[in-house]
């Protein structure tokens, strides 16, 4: 059994850390206030996510870094915007080199980096995997099946991991495609707000559908340029998680973009929501970076100027369909 330590205290920090600890490991759970770790530790159960769900008993919280960095295996379960400044702040408090495992998804503002550059970044040449795949908190604290992936570079380091987070009801297959996994994850946020926008203006199934197929194309685009197997956005990763984040009521992002869809401000959206819609960020970094390295990218740009620059969601769709017309694949993507 491993001595492990989950950093964030949210819902996806909180259902990891109890899988783990129900899967036999020595878990810390760092949280940033210390009235949270408290109630954790006394209750088993954590007051601000997750309510009425009990944590494993092999979880203990405390909001006291010194001693959660003292592990060897790193869980980082914290927004994506958050990562660099806590990772510089940890970085400076410990020797141990860990093996780190992120499961957030998104993409940095500042850098258009996925979470693996932010760590190289701060870290160096530390060991990465990123968890990733259709996996909402609120289902997998009840232990309601799903199969997700974990990918590294090293392939004994994801045979590691995926030992560590396997269970009967949580299926992890292994990956090497590290950037098509981060991907997949980040950008199905972004198509998972336009979803929740289109179902607000109640556009239909049909729509929806499409929306899901073209955001795919998107993502699919994207994930050419920056190195990803196509055939990972087909799998858990990609069509998985965009499939359950645009369709499950659970989904923060899906929540964010009925809100907008119906009237409200981004402030008001994202006050009301009071958990991370990473969709929300990811899509300015994407808007940076779709710039530089992929020219086409109509859905992201789309949601990008409903959120940030007042567009109407009427007008939106009218751009996205009225575009010219052209084939479905590019032709460096047709295979005949
Ligand atoms: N929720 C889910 O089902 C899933 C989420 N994810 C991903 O996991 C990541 C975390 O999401 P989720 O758990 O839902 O988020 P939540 O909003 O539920 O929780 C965020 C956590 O991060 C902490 N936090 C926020 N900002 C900072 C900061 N600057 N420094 C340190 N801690 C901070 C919060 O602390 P506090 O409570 O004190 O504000 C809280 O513990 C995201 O990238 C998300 O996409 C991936 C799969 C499933
Ligand atoms: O990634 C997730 C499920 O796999 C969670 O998505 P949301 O952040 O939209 O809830």
């Amino acid at each position: 059994m491993e001595n492990v330590s989950v950093f964030g205290a949210g819902s996806w920090g909180t259902a990891l850390a109890s899988l783990l600890g129900q899967n036999g490991h020595n878990v810390t759970l760092w949280c940033r206030r210390a009235d949270q770790a408290r109630a954790i530790n006394v209750t088993g159960e954590n007051p601000n996510y997750l309510r009425g769900h009990p944590i494993s008993s092999n979880v203990t919280a405390t909001n006291k870094i010194e001693e959660a960095v003292r592990s060897p295996l790193w869980v980082i379960a914290l927004p994506t915007q958050a990562i660099r400044g806590f990772l510089t702040d940890v970085a400076q408090m410990t020797s141990v080199r860990p093996y780190i495992c992120n499961v957030a998804k998104g993409i940095e503002i500042k850098s258009s980096s996925t979470v693996s550059g932010i760590v190289r970044d701060v870290m160096g040449d530390v060991s990465y995997s990123v968890l990733s795949g259709p996996s909402h908190a609120e289902e997998v604290i009840q232990d309601l099946p799903t199969a997700v992936v974990v990918a590294s570079l090293n392939c004994e380091v994801a045979e590691r991991w995926q030992a560590m987070f396997s269970r009967p009801n949580f299926r992890v297959y292994t990956s090497s495609d590290v950037m098509g996994v981060e991907i997949g994850g980040a950008v199905k946020n972004v198509i998972a707000i336009a979803a929740g926008i289109a179902k607000a203006m109640g556009l239909g199934d049909n729509a929806l559908a499409a929306l899901v197929s073209r955001g795919l194309a998107e993502i699919m685009r994207l994930g050419a340029k920056m190195g990803a197997n196509p055939l990972t956005l087909a799998g858990l990763a990609g069509v998985g998680d965009l499939v359950v984040t645009c369709f499950s009521a659970h989904s923060r992002n899906l929540r964010l973009g009925l809100a907008i869809g119906k009237g409200k401000s981004m402030a008001e959206a994202i006050s009301e929501l009071g958990q991370v819609a990473e969709g929300a960020y990811t899509v300015k970094a994407l808007k940076e970076m779709g710039r530089k390295v992929c020219e086409e990218l109509p859905i992201v740009d789309a949601v990008y100027d409903m959120l940030y620059n007042d567009l109407a969601p009427e007008e939106a769709l009218n751009t996205l369909l009225l575009r010219d017309l052209k084939p479905e694949l590019p032709p460096a993507m047709q295979w005949m």
